[in-house]
């Protein structure tokens, strides 16, 4: 495995990011990995917060033969799945996906997924895959939807062999990734949806929190939520939260 170890980064993915940007002929999951990350970036601008030393937090670089763009949520489950399967590989049951790609243990977050993607044209050129989860922090004190897999199985855990795991784990489910289609891939992701056909939270960009029964995701990855009195509505990855 091709992997650069940092004593400190403030991201993988930026780092990861910039040596794609300025460096040709980088290998295929070119791994960036730090026990340190002090500036960490989640989803929609968010900030990853991690305790140095006893979280995963790494990127791996995908380099795509032709990857359509409009395709690029298939990434996204694809990564959660594989995330959600080494975990049960370490014989921890249960584990949930939250949508989009938030990984869930008893209805605790203890992972996320960022992915960049470098674009040209219509195609996904390069995707950094930045994934970070808890794995021996016990002290979550302010932040009561956060978990890891020390806290919830009392057990501590050997943080390499994770990632090592999960990389193995997407070299196989993204070597073929131009043939792999959606229709094959939901099933496995909605086998790990969270509330699926149960009633959720949800607290859109503008306006009230509302009630709705999930009911599936689409290929462009909107959420399909029917509401009271209303047809099954679809939401965009930036349009709602789902709350519980
Ligand atoms: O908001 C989320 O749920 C996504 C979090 C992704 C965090 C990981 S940690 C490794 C990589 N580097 C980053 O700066 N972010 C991702």
């Amino acid at each position: 495995m091709n992997i650069i170890k940092l004593d400190t980064v403030d991201s993988t993915n930026n780092y990861l990011k910039k040596l794609a940007n300025s460096e040709e002929n980088l290998p295929n999951f070119l791994t960036v990995w730090t026990p340190n990350q002090t500036n960490g970036v989640g989803q929609y601008g968010a900030k990853w917060l991690t305790e140095s030393y006893k979280n995963l937090t790494f990127s791996v670089l995908f380099l795509h033969k032709k990857f359509q763009l409009e395709r690029y949520f298939l990434l996204n489950m694809l990564t959660a799945i594989v995330v959600a399967q080494t975990i049960e590989e370490m014989q921890i049951p249960s584990v949930k996906i939250k949508w989009p790609n938030d990984i869930l243990l008893e209805k605790h977050k203890i992972g996320g997924i960022l992915i960049e993607n470098v674009i040209r044209g219509t195609n996904i050129e390069k995707s950094v895959i930045g994934i970070g989860l808890n794995v021996n922090q016990t002290d979550f004190s302010g932040l009561p939807k956060a978990s890891s897999l020390q806290k919830i199985t009392q057990k501590e855990f050997d943080i390499e062999l994770i990632m090592k795991s999960i990389i193995r784990n997407l070299r196989k489910e993204f070597i073929n990734l131009e043939q792999v289609q959606f229709a094959e891939v939901y099933p496995v992701y909605e086998k790990y949806l969270f509330q699926l056909n149960k009633i959720s939270a949800f607290r859109p960009k503008e306006g009230k929190d509302f009630s709705g029964i999930i009911r599936g995701v689409l290929p462009s990855g909107e959420l399909l939520v029917e509401i009271e009195n209303e047809e099954i509505k679809q939401f965009a990855l930036k349009e709602i939260q789902l709350l519980y």
